[in-house]
C-alpha cells in the first residue's frame, strides 16, 4: 500500500476543512455558500484519496459522517435506527456498476433484480414515530445518529396525519421522508420576505429545513412545508409482522395510512429499467414544481436490502442517481432595466451564459433596488445563479471573495430606459415605475385597455385582441391615435368584417362625449380609481385645475392621500402625458364640466362613521357610495359626526356613538337609505335617525 505524502496529507486537511464548514453553512445555518456541484465533487475527491490511502481515514471525516449535529435551542434525540445518507451515481455508467455491485454480492443475475425507483425530493429528512396510531415525535435527520426534537413544528404540517388512518398499522411504526417547500409557495414566501426585509432562503431546500428548525411552531406553521414519506423504517416492523414483501408494497400501505407518497414512483427490472426511469423523470423535472435532485434507486425486496446492509455512511441497498446541479456561478457582465407592461422597472442581469440543468441561462432576474443593496452584487462579480422549472432564473448570491477589481456599482436609472419618462419610486414601494403610463410603448397594450374598458371610456367592439393587432401593427402609439382609425382601415384587419368597422368607428365617436371622472379615470393614472376619479372630478371642476395642482391641493381631496397625490403629481408632469391628453381633446373628446358637479349632493356637508362587518358590500364600497352623494366618511366618531352606520360586531365606535348621541344605523337601514338617495329622493340623515331613536 502507499503512502501518502504531505501533499496529500494537506490536500485531505483542506478537503475537510472546506466540507466541515459546507456542512455547518447547509446543515445549521441553512445558508450554504459553495454550491451542491462543488461540495460533491469535493466529497468525491476526499473519498478517492481516503480509498487509496486507508490509513488516512478518521472517524470523524465528512466521508465517514452525516449531515451535522443537532443545533442548539432543540431537544436532542436519538434515533432507534440511525438515519443514513445515499451512495451517488453522477452518471449512468455509475449507476450500472451499482447494478452489477448488487447482483454479485447477492449471486444473482442483474436483469433478475427489481428496483423501486423514487424522485429524489430536495429538501430536509425527518423522523415521524408513531404509537398507537398517534404522531409522538418528529425528528430531523441531525448527524444520523442524533437529529433535533421538532414535534411541535412537525405537527403544523397538513400533509403529516396527527392520527393514522385505517387500523392494520402495528403499534409502534417509523416513518421517514422529506419535507419540501413548492416553487410557487417557496417563490411568495420570498417575495414577502423582499417586501419586509426578513430573511430570504437561496432554494426550497433551504427554506424548508429553516422553516422547520425555527423554535416557535407559529412561525413555521405559517410556511408552506409538506412531507412526503419514502420509507417505513425496518426493524419498527420486522418484514413477518405485516405481509409485505417489498419497499413498494410498504409504500402503498403508508399511503392507506394517510401519507403523500410520490406518484413518480415505479417499480423497474435491472440496469435498463433503472436508466430509463432516470431519463423518464428527468425529462418530467421542469414541470413538476418542486425541486428534486435526482433519483434514488432502491432494491424493491426487504430480504435483499437485509442481505446487503450497510457501509459507513450510506446503505448497500441503494444509490442517489443525481441530476445536473440547479445552482452554478458565472459572472455577471451588465445589468439592463426592462419596464413590464404596467411600468415596474425590474433589473435584469447580463450573465456569461452557463449551462444550469440542461438549459443555457444568460440572464436572470434581480427582481428590484432593494434586492440588489440586499445580495450587495457589482457588475462584473461571479454569482450564482439558481435556475428551477419554469422559474425565471435568480441571482442568489454573490461570491464576494472573487471580486474583481474593477467591478462596478449598479447604478439605478432616473429616466425610463423606453421612453426617457421619470422613474417614480415611492417610500415604502420595492417597485420603482416608469411614469409614462400614457406615453410609455412598453406600457401601451395595458394603457389602451385600460382606456377602452367598461367603467372607462367604454370603447364598444375595441377588445383586448384587437388592441394587441393595433399596437403591433404601430397604427396606434396613444390612445389619442385611436380616434384617427378608418373604417376602410380597420376592415382590412383579420376577423373585422366591414360592419364591425363602422360599429367601431361610431363607438369611437360616441366614447368621444364623456365626464371629467371617467376620463381621468380613463388616464390609468396609478391607484387612481373610479371612487377617486370622482372626487378629483368634483373637487377640481376642471381638467385644467386638476392638471395644475400642486402635491397640497391634491392631498385636500376625499380620498387622496400622500401616495395617490404623488402618483397623480408625476403624472400630470411629464410632458409626453400632457402631450396625450392634448392630442385627446384635440381628437374632440369633450365632457360636461357640470355632469359631475350636478348629481344630487343630499349628504353634503355631513360626515359619516362606518364600523363593524358589513353583509352587502365592503367598507370601501359604502365609503365610495356616500362620497358620491356629497358626505364625507370619517375614520372616529365625534359630536359632529351626522351618522354611524354600525355592522356587524361593532365594538368601541359604537359606544362612543350612543355616549354621544349620534344617530346609529344598522346595515339594512343604511342600504335602504342609499337606495332612495341614490334615486333620488330626499330622505335626511338627522331627522330619520331621531325619528329611529325614538321607535328603539
Ligand atoms: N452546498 C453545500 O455547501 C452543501 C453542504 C452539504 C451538503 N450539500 C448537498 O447535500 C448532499 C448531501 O446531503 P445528504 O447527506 O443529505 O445526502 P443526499 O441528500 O445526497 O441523500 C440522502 C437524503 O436523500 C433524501 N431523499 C430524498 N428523497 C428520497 C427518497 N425517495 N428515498 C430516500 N431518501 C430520499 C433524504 O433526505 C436523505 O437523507 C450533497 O450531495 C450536496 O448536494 C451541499
Ligand atoms: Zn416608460
Amino acid at each position: 500500500m502507499s503512502q501518502p505524502d504531505t501533499k496529500i496529507r494537506d490536500e485531505v486537511a483542506e478537503l475537510r476543512a472546506a466540507l466541515d464548514d459546507a456542512n455547518y453553512r447547509y446543515y445549521v445555518l441553512d445558508e450554504p455558500q459553495l454550491t451542491d456541484a462543488d461540495y460533491d465533487l469535493k466529497l468525491r475527491r476526499l473519498q478517492e484519496i481516503e480509498a487509496e490511502y486507508p490509513t488516512l481515514v478518521t472517524p470523524d471525516s465528512p466521508t465517514q459522517r452525516v449531515g451535522a449535529a443537532p443545533a442548539d435551542g432543540f431537544p436532542e434525540v436519538m434515533h432507534d435506527v440511525p438515519m443514513l445518507s445515499l451512495n451517488n451515481a453522477f452518471d449512468e455508467e455509475e449507476l450500472a456498476d451499482f447494478v452489477r455491485r448488487v447482483a454479485d454480492r447477492l449471486e444473482v443475475t442483474p436483469e433478475s433484480l427489481s428496483f423501486c425507483c423514487e424522485p429524489k425530493l430536495d429538501g430536509a429528512a425527518v423522523s415521524l414515530v408513531f404509537e398507537h396510531g398517534e404522531l409522538t415525535r418528529g425528528v430531523t435527520r441531525g448527524d444520523g445518529r442524533t437529529g433535533e426534537g421538532i414535534t411541535s413544528n412537525l405537527k403544523t404540517l397538513k400533509s403529516i396525519p396527527l392520527r393514522l388512518r385505517g387500523k392494520e398499522w402495528p403499534e409502534r411504526l417509523e416513518v421517514r421522508g422529506e419535507v419540501t417547500m413548492r416553487h410557487a409557495d417557496f417563490e411568495a414566501m420570498n417575495d414577502k420576505a423582499r417586501e419586509e426585509g426578513t430573511k430570504v432562503f437561496a432554494n426550497p431546500r433551504n427554506a424548508a429545513a429553516g422553516s422547520l428548525r425555527q423554535l416557535d411552531p407559529r412561525i413555521t406553521d405559517k410556511r408552506p412545508l409538506e412531507f412526503s414519506a419514502y420509507q417505513l423504517v425496518q426493524g419498527t416492523v420486522s418484514v413477518a409482522d405485516i405481509d409485505t414483501p417489498t419497499h413498494s408494497e410498504q409504500m402503498a400501505l403508508l399511503r392507506d395510512w394517510g401519507f403523500r407518497v410520490s406518484a413518480e414512483l415505479d417499480v423497474v427490472q435491472g440496469a435498463k429499467g433503472i436508466i430509463d426511469y432516470c431519463r423518464r423523470l428527468g425529462e418530467k423535472r421542469d414541470g413538476l414544481g418542486y425541486d428534486i435532485d435526482g433519483a434514488v434507486i432502491k432494491v424493491d425486496d426487504l430480504r435483499l436490502q437485509r442481505e446487503l446492509g450497510f457501509v459507513a455512511r450510506a446503505p448497500r441497498w441503494a444509490i442517489a442517481f443525481k441530476f445536473p446541479a440547479q445552482e452554478q456561478v458565472t459572472t455577471l457582465e451588465d445589468v439592463e432595466f426592462q419596464v413590464g407592461r404596467t411600468g415596474a422597472i425590474t433589473p435584469v442581469a447580463r450573465l456569461a451564459p452557463v449551462s444550469v440543468a440542461g438549459v443555457t441561462v444568460s440572464n436572470a432576474t434581480l427582481h428590484n433596488q432593494d434586492e440588489i443593496a440586499r445580495l450587495g452584487v457589482m457588475i462584473g462579480d461571479r454569482v450564482s445563479i439558481r435556475r428551477a422549472g419554469d422559474v425565471i432564473p435568480q441571482v442568489v448570491r454573490v461570491i464576494e471573495e472573487e471580486r474583481p477589481a474593477d467591478a462596478r456599482e449598479i447604478v439605478f436609472p432616473e429616466c425610463c430606459p423606453v421612453c426617457d419618462s421619470q422613474i417614480e419610486r415611492l417610500e415604502g414601494e420595492a417597485v420603482a415605475r416608469c411614469s409614462g403610463g400614457l406615453y410609455c410603448p412598453a406600457q401601451r397594450k395595458e394603457a389602451l385597455k385600460h382606456f377602452a374598458s367598461r367603467r372607462a371610456l367604454d370603447i364598444e367592439g375595441l377588445g383586448v385582441k384587437l388592441i394587441d393587432a393595433l399596437v403591433e401593427l404601430d397604427w396606434v402609439k396613444s390612445p389619442a391615435d385611436l380616434f384617427t382609425l378608418s373604417a376602410e382601415a380597420l376592415a382590412g384587419l383579420p376577423r373585422m368584417g366591414e360592419k364591425s368597422a363602422a360599429n367601431l368607428v361610431a363607438a369611437l365617436e360616441k366614447a368621444k362625449q364623456t365626464t371629467l371622472a371617467r376620463f381621468i379615470y380613463a388616464l390609468g393614472i396609478r391607484e387612481v380609481g373610479e371612487a377617486t376619479a370622482n372626487n378629483l372630478a368634483r373637487h377640481f371642476g376642471t381638467l385644467d385645475a386638476l392638471m395644475a395642482a400642486e402635491q397640497a391641493d391634491l392631498e385636500a381631496v376625499d380620498d387622496v392621500g400622500p401616495i395617490v397625490a404623488a402618483h397623480l403629481h408625476t403624472f400630470f408632469r411629464q410632458p409626453h402625458n400632457r402631450e396625450t391628453i392634448e392630442a385627446l381633446i384635440a381628437q374632440g373628446l369633450t365632457w360636461q364640466e357640470e355632469a359631475v358637479i350636478e348629481r344630487p349632493q343630499p349628504l353634503a356637508g355631513e360626515t359619516w362613521v362606518l364600523t363593524g362587518t358589513l353583509e352587502n358590500l365592503t367598507r370601501d364600497e359604502g365609503k365610495a357610495r356616500l362620497q358620491a352623494l356629497g358626505a364625507k366618511v370619517a375614520g372616529s366618531v365625534s359630536k359632529k359626526t351626522a351618522c354611524l352606520v354600525a355592522g356587524e360586531a361593532a365594538g368601541s365606535k359604537l359606544t362612543k356613538a350612543t355616549d354621544l348621541g349620534v344617530p346609529v344605523i344598522d346595515e339594512d337601514e343604511f342600504l335602504t337609505r342609499l337606495a332612495a338617495w341614490e334615486r333620488g329622493e330626499s330622505m335626511g340623515a338627522e331627522s330619520d335617525a331621531d325619528h329611529q331613536e325614538e321607535t328603539q
